[in-house]
């Protein structure tokens, strides 16, 4: 963006720790910048455009859907990592990749999944976008997954922080190769903290979320800016776009109370960080890995206030009986999908199939899990009623 020097603390794109399969650089882009590129043309990616944030795909044009959340995020973490000196590209790429592998129906379809793979080694969104870029993408001759820089692996692993505590959890055993002595050949140090460009990801996408999942979710009418006003963050938010626009109607109201609440938790990032890393005495990206705390986060009097602000939109919106109707039509889809595919697997496109026809369950529950996940919304519907609707004339 500008030519202000990077801080001491930054990932820099030039001593990156390099990719897994050797590819000499780019003339033109950092490997920061080329790992974005590659995200973005990742089938994965193109898919989110139908995959579900908290409203399934099809349900309103205006609604956030896990792509448009994913580009909301990349911008905030661009910002703070910027504001922060650090290397925006990377901050940028991570936050692109983080939500790669929610299936379709996202939570729901998460919950369902969990169920179905209990006894096959579970299924976690998280290890999910880890698995697509490094071994799900099919999209080069040379390597399965996208071959990406150490460092942004490294992000999308730890997107809720160091992951060492969680690997004996079956879902996590995929990363042990991953660490030190694993036959990847890659130690992405799990135990330790990510880069400040991750977690400025990581922190982005709660930002994000937590200020659109409002916006949509008056839009949606499942909440109103009534309900709001007692709710801490937007509640005075509400009172201070009153006071400064007494005439402003309940659309622009929104719009401008949301747009003030991101600006207020960026600058509260941004002051909380510049006060950590201060404190800590952070010279060095080692310092970084090695440190007690994160250090891109939220203050401690954000932190209660968005406590509060996430159980109200939990119990208000993500558990709105309407919302829960669908979410009980997903679930259903995908379990009836699972179920159908684990007993048949020769209905499946023949990438899946082949893995799938093998009398062991747990490498047929993958390939079906896999072949699940990277479903949108829509395509799952479809091939749902394809397959359980009696009308043998529904094409697919
Ligand atoms: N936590 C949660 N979020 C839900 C649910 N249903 C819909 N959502 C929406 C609310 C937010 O827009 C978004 C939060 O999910 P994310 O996957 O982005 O973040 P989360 O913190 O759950 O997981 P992550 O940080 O990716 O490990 O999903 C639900 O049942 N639980």
């Amino acid at each position: 963006m500008s030519q202000t020097p990077l801080a001491p603390y930054a990932e820099r794109a030039d001593l990156t720790k390099g990719r897994r399969f050797f590819e000499p650089p780019s003339r033109t882009r950092t490997a920061f910048a080329r790992d974005r590129d590659r995200i973005i043309h990742a089938t994965a990616f193109r898919r989110l455009k139908e995959k579900t944030q908290v409203f399934v795909a099809h349900e309103g044009d205006h609604y956030r859907t896990r792509l448009t959340h994913s580009l909301e995020v990349a911008q905030i973490a661009r910002s703070l990592a910027h504001a922060l000196r650090l290397d925006d590209d990377l901050a940028e790429t991570v936050a692109l990749a983080h939500d790669l592998g929610h299936p379709p129906f996202a939570h729901a379809g998460e919950d369902e999944l969990v169920i179905q793979m209990t006894d096959h080694g579970g299924f976690d969104h998280n290890v999910q976008s880890f698995r697509v870029v490094t071994e799900l993408e099919n999209r080069y001759p040379q390597f399965d997954g996208l071959n990406l820089s150490w460092e942004t692996v490294e992000g999308v692993i730890k997107h809720n922080g160091p992951v060492s505590h969680r690997l004996d959890e079956p879902a996590w055993s995929v990363v042990r190769p991953y660490r030190t002595g694993g036959e990847a050949g890659w130690d992405l140090r799990l135990g330790t903290f990510a880069s400040l460009e991750a977690q400025c990801a990581a922190i982005a996408d709660d930002i994000a979320y937590n200020n659109h999942d409002v916006d949509d979710g008056v839009q949606a009418g499942l909440i109103t800016l009534q309900d709001l006003d007692q709710v801490p963050l937007i509640g005075p938010m509400l009172a201070e776009v009153r006071r400064d626009w007494p005439a402003i109607d309940d659309r622009m109201l929104r719009i401008e109370a949301v747009r003030r609440m991101i600006g207020v938790m960026v600058e509260d990032v941004l002051a909380e960080t510049a006060r950590r890393l201060e404190e800590d005495r952070i010279g060095s990206t080692e310092d970084v890995r090695t440190a007690t705390r994160t250090m891109v986060d939220f203050s401690r009097s954000m932190h209660a206030d968005l406590a509060v602000l996430r159980k109200f939109l939990f119990e208000r919106m993500y558990r709105h009986y309407r919302v829960n109707r669908t979410r009980s039509q997903a679930r259903r889809v995908l379990s009836q999908l699972f179920e159908l595919f684990m007993a048949e697997p020769e209905v499946m496109p023949p990438e899946w199939a082949v893995p799938a026809a093998t009398e062991d369950r747990t490498q047929r529950a993958r390939a079906v899990c896999d072949y699940i996940a990277g479903m949108t919304d829509r395509y799952a519907i479809e091939v749902h009623q394809k397959l359980f609707s009696l009308d043998l004339a529904l094409d697919l």
